[in-house]
């Protein structure tokens, strides 16, 4: 199981377990997540990938059947603290989801709507603000000459980039990606994969993903579950060429789904 120096380890996940109206999802896991580093979560349907995932910026705080124990820390600090406040958690912790969900509204607007729940920035830094997350999430090129169209106008492929850069506009530290390709054409998937794979060096990205090829492309470190437990974690090359359980070769070479 690979550990961290707290320098390098940017979550902690210690004990965690989730239920839904009493029946577990996760159990007991413990892992380190570092920093700037691309982490995947792979594991047959129904294994809790997405739970954990949301369970990192609180999103089981919105599900009222949902009780959590355990503790998980960002930055060394438990992000269910009572006095964290949760939706700067949220801005740290950014998440994009299967279905790409742009806002009906422009490409700009689009950018700039958390940035103005954040707080107001005079208008010159505002606009460098949302070309830089345009640029960041390799979207700028393509829609700076169409900024203020609808953002249903783009393609799946680029709606996707631009929810990457709506929320890498507020800044965040951490980015949970729920299978953010898989409703994309193989060249869209392509280009989010670079774009994760270049984001690293500004942040942690976590990726949950049903694809194989994909965690061993984008990813430094895999984690493996089954049935809401860990089973295995390591480096994406130890797991993908080394597995050191029947079961994570089972599943990666696709015996096991
Ligand atoms: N909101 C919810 N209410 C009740 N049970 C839930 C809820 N969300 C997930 N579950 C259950 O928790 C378990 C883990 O689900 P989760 O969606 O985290 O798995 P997953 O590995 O991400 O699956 P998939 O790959 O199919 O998306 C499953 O048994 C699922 O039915």
């Amino acid at each position: 199981m690979p550990t961290f120096a707290a320098e390098a380890c940017s979550l902690s996940i210690e004990g965690f377990s989730l239920a839904y109206g009493g029946k577990p999802a996760l159990r007991d896991l413990t892992l380190q997540i570092p920093r700037h580093r691309v982490t995947a979560f792979i594991g047959p349907s129904g294994c809790g990938k997405s739970t954990l995932l949301r369970a990192i910026n609180r999103l089981h705080d919105l599900n009222e059947s949902a009780r959590a124990e355990g503790r998980i820390a960002l930055e060394g600090r438990d992000i269910h603290d009572p006095k964290l406040d949760v939706s700067e958690l949220r801005r740290r912790v950014g998440m994009v989801f299967q279905t790409p969900n742009p806002f009906p509204m422009s490409i700009y607007e689009n950018v700039a709507f958390g940035l103005r729940l954040q707080k107001r920035l005079p208008k010159r830094q505002r606009d460098d603000r949302i070309e830089w997350a345009l640029s960041a999430a390799a979207l700028w090129d393509e829609v700076k000459d169409r900024l203020h169209r609808s953002a249903w106008q783009l393609s799946g492929g680029q709606q996707q980039r631009l929810v990457i850069a709506r929320t890498l506009a507020v800044e965040p530290e951490v980015l949970l990606l729920d299978e953010p390709a898989s409703a994309l054409d193989p060249i869209s998937t392509l280009k989010i994969e670079e774009l994760i794979r270049n984001l690293k060096s500004q942040l942690t990205l976590i990726l949950v993903t049903h694809n194989m090829q994909q965690a061993a492309r984008v990813s430094d470190y895999t984690a493996f579950l089954q049935q809401g437990a860990l089973v295995e974690y390591g480096s994406t090359d130890q797991v993908f060429t080394n597995p050191r359980l029947q079961r994570t070769e089972d599943y990666i070479t696709g015996r096991l789904s």
